[in-house]
């Protein structure tokens, strides 16, 4: 039987003054290596938007993380604090097709942007600054150029619920990456694991949701190496192989 096809929907880059459509290699071969699916990236662009034909060819979708951030008029009447990270293509693109896919309960693993966007998608809001909110701890990346540090561990997460149950563990240490965060958690979403000033740090969909989850670290960076992020991307995986075998009936 083939692999099952995992979307993963680009960001938009400038290069030389063109537009390229671009995905980090370590979220595709998180999935082809780990989750032993096959990753389909998906362009963004209004002629290339047809999200039923995209999800026709789906078994699952993951949703990457990125330097740009979510535009904040999806989710309030600010304005970006940084006009210059926004992608307005990727978001029309996958906040609906985050709906759909949730609608149709197709496997959906997001990472970082990708959870915010996941969040966002189903009504909730985020910080657009999480350092800047009283209360909080600065998220963001060490400054330093050794990508061994960049996505080192960096903070302990709370775990809860089914993600506990899956990493079997009530206490994980995860890297950190990220500038915004969520405010307010959509209404559907179950908040499944916490950093220790509180941010929400995992998600996930209600029951009936094969495997819809959203997690603010990277599990993508070095999973080999990490015994948690392998049980999340092998349950994707079969999440993937469940879908396959039932001919997308879902
Ligand atoms: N820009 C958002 C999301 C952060 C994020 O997704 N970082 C990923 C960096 C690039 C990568 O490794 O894919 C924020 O700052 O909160």
């Amino acid at each position: 039987m083939s692999r099952p096809i995992v979307l993963i929907p680009s960001c938009t880059k400038a290069i030389g003054g063109l537009t390229f459509d671009t995905v980090g290699r370590k979220y595709s071969a998180a999935v082809a290596e780990v989750a032993e699916c096959q990753p389909l990236l998906v362009p963004l662009g209004q002629s290339m938007a047809d999200i039923s034909a995209v999800l026709d060819v789906a078994d699952a979708i993951l949703l990457s993380g990125s330097l740009s951030n979510v535009e904040p008029r999806h989710y309030s009447d600010e304005l970006p604090l940084d006009p210059t990270t926004v992608d307005r293509d990727r978001d029309a693109l996958t906040l609906p097709l985050i709906r759909t896919a949730i609608e149709r309960k197709i496997p959906l693993f997001a990472i970082c942007r990708g959870f915010q966007e996941l969040n966002v998608a189903l009504g909730g809001t985020l910080h657009q600054a999480v350092h800047s909110v009283d209360g909080h701890n600065d998220h963001r990346e060490p400054t330093d150029e050794d990508f061994e540090i960049k996505f080192g561990p960096k903070h302990q997460v709370r775990l809860e619920g089914e993600l506990k149950a899956w990493i079997g563990k009530d206490q994980l240490t995860v890297n950190s990456l990220h500038g915004q965060g969520i405010n307010k958690l959509a209404e559907p979403l179950i908040a499944e694991a916490f950093a220790e000033d509180g941010l929400v740090e995992a998600v996930r969909a209600p029951a009936g949701n094969a495997f819809s989850l959203g997690v603010q670290w990277h599990p993508e960076w070095r999973p080999q190496d990490n015994p948690a992020s392998v049980a999340l991307f092998r349950r994707f995986g079969e999440a993937a192989r469940g879908r396959t075998a039932k001919g997308h009936a879902a």
